[in-house]
């Protein structure tokens, strides 16, 4: 189990999304202000796009945060799949494109040659991130650490910060943080939307192996405090 796992529950994802980022923005301004700077990792997918809209209406000294990913599809920028769209569209606009935005897509050819380079941008970064804010697949995925992929094992064991992962039954190559880089946070966020997403979080919350489902990986460290907002 984490060292402490708080949840938060609304009735709709439309709630969750804006106590979320209400909650979000202000741990982000408190470590400004504490430490004249902050760094944010978000996923990507379909479900933080509302929580992305949230956000950027705080006021929040954004010219001091930092930007970066916890995973991406290797694919152009503006591609319809590209976690990096997402967060440019939806929360990288307005007074918030004042953020410094560290992707994660490099123009190397394939994820595999990016790695290195990746690296590098992340060991770069004045880590520990503030706040990492992660998804779930209906798979058990969390990041790009998918059940059944080849490099899950060095995803979960790796002390890299970040490693190319080809899934099993999605598209596109991916660039994922490592569960090292995960735990590499103050404070991990981890957004269920949905009954179904809820039942695999139960699930997972259940004796089972974590290569069945990586969000396990998550649940059961003890290191980094562990928000769950369902709705
Ligand atoms: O592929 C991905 O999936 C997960 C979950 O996405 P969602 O669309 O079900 O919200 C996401 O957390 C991850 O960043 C993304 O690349």
């Amino acid at each position: 189990m984490a060292s402490t796992i708080r949840e938060f529950r609304h009735d709709t994802a439309a709630q969750t999304a804006v106590a979320l980022a209400a909650s979000v923005a202000a741990r982000l301004q408190q470590a400004i202000t504490a430490r004249d700077t902050a760094l944010l990792a978000v996923s990507g997918g379909r479900s933080p796009a509302a929580v992305f809209d949230a956000l950027r209406g705080h006021a929040i000294e954004w010219d001091k945060l930092v930007v970066a990913q916890v995973d991406e599809r290797w694919v152009s920028p503006d591609h319809a799949d590209s976690n990096s769209r997402l967060i440019r569209e939806h929360l990288l606009t307005g007074p918030a494109a004042a953020a410094r935005f560290v992707p994660m897509k490099n123009e190397a050819p394939d994820a595999y040659a990016g790695q290195a380079e990746c690296e590098a941008a992340l060991a770069a970064l004045p880590r520990p991130f503030d706040v990492i804010l992660l998804g779930m697949g209906e798979d058990g995925h969390t990041a790009s650490l998918f059940p059944g992929a080849s490099e899950l094992s060095v995803g979960l064991s790796s002390e890299d910060l970040c490693l190319a992962v080809t899934p099993p039954a999605a598209p596109h190559q991916r660039m994922s943080l490592t569960l090292n880089g995960l735990l590499d946070s103050r404070l991990l966020v981890l957004q269920i939307g949905g009954a179904a997403k809820e039942a695999v979080y139960r699930s997972a919350l259940a004796p089972g192996p974590i290569e069945d489902m990586p969000i396990r990986a998550v649940l059961r460290q003890n290191k980094v405090p562990l928000d769950v907002w369902l709705s």
